[in-house]
């Protein structure tokens, strides 16, 4: 391993270092003046990894991966389906689900059982993005469906992650399970979008995900006026469609049920930070907390109140971002040492901006490795306040996430919901009594048991999530 900058900071990291990833160069970037140079000041291209990761659970043509034209068509398409006041719009159906997902935990602590608390927050993270891409109700939560069961499995058949199941080891089964998951979730979409494209003329003008890929079609190819609407949809347009569906499908849900799950974690063990945000909720719902889902479906703005909750939540990504980018150097791009004004050629070079090491860097952040949601509060200036230019939980430049702000809503959402109602307790130290339990975790005692002194240290399983699916019980607050 060489390094290329000697601005190491106390905990070592260097801003710019290089490491060889099989057979390519990859150049790991710490600081954000130099990860904005090929994020923000250019957005270089994804590097073809990402594809190898998406492509299995998105196709080739969609959002994530797509570059130039292609990509500003579709992100200019979906732009409106994330517009404030639209977001606002979605909040009632995200209520309802969330409901369901606190009665499945009330259902837990009646029983006082051990439970995965990843799984309950997938279902839900996969049945509101459901509602929100293709106006459908997955129902998971409580049921099966067969657009889900094929994402899961799509998951934990990915060959980066679930390492752990002994039948990842035959790799002869995976492009068989995985052509077969394509099928079915492909079939799923493509019925959703045959329905929506035969009645699209006849219904308003909807934002959810799959009507603004249908309107994009009708924009470029507008029916002659003897034409009826029951013609046939180009096939090229279809596939593609079909994989940006999934793409949002996908990216909408994995990623909020990581920090979901992390948000009850850091809360179960800071009972500071919990009466903060308890007496926030009291103070913007009132005290009767079996109201709540019925305010925030009345009054949608009070969320935008919750400055202890948004703070936890930030504090939460920072600490355990579950995504990010990966870049292609070239030939005429050289990244820039502002301060010496050295230059260093990328071309076929991986360019990885680093959300670990950003998040948890000394010379960036004070305390970097504790939880302290208070940095993020409006008064806590810098140093004591958050290193804004250093945060990458969503990326940054013209390929950040566009979904953030949803993902924000949800999340606060589910914290003013079930935070008042549930006392969480981690239980890593019972993981062994889950040994068995056909959900795919290892539920392994052995061995390293933490990372920077976190019990459930990220692990990619799809997005990053909490080891072992976050063990834990449940109480019923006396409230
Ligand atoms: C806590 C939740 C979330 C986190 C931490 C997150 C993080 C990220 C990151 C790091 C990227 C950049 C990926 C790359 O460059 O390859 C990204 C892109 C993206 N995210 Fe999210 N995301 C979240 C929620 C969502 C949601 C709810 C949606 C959809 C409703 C979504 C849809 C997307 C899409 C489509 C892109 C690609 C955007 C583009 O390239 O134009 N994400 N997200």
């Amino acid at each position: 391993m060489g390094c290329l900058c000697d601005r190491g900071d106390s905990s070592g990291t260097l801003p710019v270092d290089d490491v060889l990833l099989s057979d390519q160069g990859a150049r790991l970037v710490s600081d954000p003046v130099f990860g904005d140079q090929f994020t923000v000041k250019q957005s270089l291209p994804k590097h073809p990894l990402t594809s190898d990761f998406v492509e299995p659970l998105a196709g080739r043509t969609n959002l994530v991966t797509a570059e130039f034209q292609e990509w500003k068509t579709w992100r200019s398409a979906f732009n409106p389906g994330f517009s404030a006041s639209h977001l606002m719009t979605l909040v009632p159906g995200i209520v309802t689900n969330v409901s369901i997902f606190c009665d499945i935990l009330r259902e837990h602590a009646r029983k006082n059982d051990l439970f995965r608390l990843e799984k309950h927050a997938t279902r839900l993270t996969i049945d509101i993005i459901g509602k929100v891409v293709l106006d459908l109700d997955f129902k998971s939560q409580r049921g099966e469906h067969e657009l889900v069961s094929a994402f899961e499995s799509q998951v934990a058949w990915q060959p980066v992650g679930a390492m752990f199941r002994p039948t990842e080891l035959i790799n002869i089964f995976r492009p068989f399970v995985q052509w077969r998951n394509t099928r079915t979730m492909d079939r799923c979409v493509a019925r959703e979008l045959d329905k929506r494209f035969a009645t699209l003329e006849e219904r308003s003008k909807q934002k959810n995900i799959i009507d603004l890929a249908l309107n994009t079609y009708l924009k470029e190819n507008p029916p002659a006026k003897t034409q009826s609407v029951n013609r046939t949809m180009d096939s090229r347009f279809k596939q593609a469609a079909i994989d940006n569906i999934k793409v949002f499908i996908f990216a909408g849900h994995d990623t909020s049920s990581s920090a979901i799950c992390y948000a009850f974690y850091h809360l179960s063990r800071n009972p500071e930070t919990l009466a903060a945000v308890r007496k926030e909720h009291d103070a913007v719902f009132g005290t009767d907390v079996s109201k709540v889902g019925e305010i925030i479906e009345q009054e949608p703005h009070l969320i935008n109140k919750l400055d202890w909750t948004m703070a936890v939540i930030r504090e939460v990504l920072r600490l355990h971002p579950p995504a990010s980018t990966i870049r292609i150097g070239n030939k005429d791009f050289f990244l820039n040492d502002p301060t010496t004004n050295e230059q260093w050629p990328t071309d076929d070079f991986m360019l990885f901006p680093v959300n670990i090491n950003y998040h948890r860097s000394g010379k960036l952040w004070s305390d970097p490795n504790r939880f302290r949601p208070q940095r993020w509060l409006a008064h806590a200036p810098p140093p004591e306040g958050a290193n804004r230019d250093a945060y990458v939980a969503f990326s940054k430049g013209n390929r950040n996430c566009i979904g953030q702000e949803l993902a924000l809503i949800e999340i606060k959402i589910v914290l003013a919901m079930a935070v008042r109602c549930f006392d969480f307790s981690v239980r890593y130290d019972e993981l062994d009594k889950l040994k068995g339990d056909k959900s795919g975790y290892p539920s392994d005692s052995s061995g390293i048991q933490e990372q920077f002194g976190d019990e459930a240290y990220q692990i990619q399983l799809g997005t990053a999530k909490p080891r072992e699916g976050l063990p834990c019980r449940v109480k019923l607050r006396d409230v």
